[in-house]
């Protein structure tokens, strides 16, 4: 992949999305983001920000969960498809695209957009979870938990067809980075499609320097761009509290640091989001702030 130095602009945008989880609160996870001063910080670092503020999604009061194995399909399908559909504009216009979740059924959506002009798109997984699960061996039927084996071109076909076309990525330019919750049935699709998963166990072995180093040749060998998927429970509850499903155990706050600056240094990130942030549960929104100064590392911030 070439290094992309004429970065335009970056474009926010918000999914204020929780019918994929079982803990209502995060559809307030990109209001958070935004009060930890988002847009200023990209600012400061000298990018032209442009935030499309919310997608419109749906409150489950108004609507029946469906079919319990898979939660709110039909209104997460369809939020999925108007977040695709924008994405696919912004990668058009040349800019940055950021999006501020909410859940994480929503990178269903924005992998299927910021895909869909490529060729060939590696994927950085930066999450406790695999959210490998199919409504066959998901323990919860929450579609939070199913993105990744969705955007491979496993699970319902409503999801799956997202955007008219599938699969969205290839295992081989997949890495998982922070795992240490893991299903019987995500398992064996990681076995048996052989995805690169760095577990907690690898990242205190070779330490997160080489995790991230391993983790740039996969997504970047004979790729056109690569997205990250940032789920803030890859960091450890101690430091990321406000999230609906933490973990213990987790990826530390300068763990997270090093990772996010050594791939901006490596320049090959062309779109990025961050999920799962529930102020309801968080401590004085900190958890927005861990995703703010994430966000900052990113896009080139430093410590001197
Ligand atoms: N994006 C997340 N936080 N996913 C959590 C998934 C938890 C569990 N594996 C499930 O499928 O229900
Ligand atoms: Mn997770
Ligand atoms: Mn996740």
């Amino acid at each position: 992949m070439e290094k992309d130095n004429q970065r335009q602009g970056i474009t926010i945008i918000g999914v204020p999305m929780d019918l994929g989880a079982d803990r209502r609160g995060v559809d307030m996870g990109p209001s958070a983001i935004r009060y930890a001063s988002v847009q200023e910080k990209l600012t400061l670092l000298g990018f032209d920000v442009k935030d499309l503020g919310n997608l419109q999604v749906p409150t489950p009061e108004s609507y029946d969960v469906g079919e319990t194995h898979l939660k709110y399909l039909r209104e997460i399908t369809s939020v999925n498809e108007e977040l695709a559909e924008t994405l696919d504009k912004v990668v058009l216009e040349g800019c940055f695209p950021l999006v501020l979740g909410g859940d994480h059924s929503i990178a269903i959506g924005t992998i299927a957009g910021v895909a869909k002009r490529r060729k060939r798109m590696g994927l950085v997984w930066f999450d406790a979870h695999g959210d490998l699960n199919t409504a066959e061996t998901s323990p919860t039927g929450n579609i939070h938990g199913m993105p990744l084996a969705v955007s491979l071109g496993i699970g319902h076909p409503d999801l799956v067809n997202l955007a008219g076309f599938t699969p969205k990525v290839q295992p081989e330019n997949i890495v998982v980075i922070g795992a240490r919750s893991l299903d019987e049935g995500e398992r064996h699709l990681i076995r048996e499609k052989g995805i690169r998963v760095f577990t907690m166990h690898d990242i205190d072995r070779l330490g997160m320097g080489r995790v991230i180093e391993e983790s740039i040749d996969i997504v970047s060998k004979d790729t056109d761009s690569v997205h990250l998927s940032l789920d803030l429970d890859g960091m450890d509850p101690k430091d990321a509290p406000g999230v609906g499903t933490p973990v213990p155990g987790g990826i530390s706050y300068r763990e997270s640091h090093l990772a996010m600056e050594m791939l901006s240094d490596a320049g090959v990130l062309t779109s990025a989001e961050f999920v799962e942030v529930n102020p309801i549960l968080d401590r004085k929104n900190c958890t927005a702030q861990a995703a703010v100064a994430l966000i900052g590392s990113v896009f080139g911030e430093k410590i001197l």
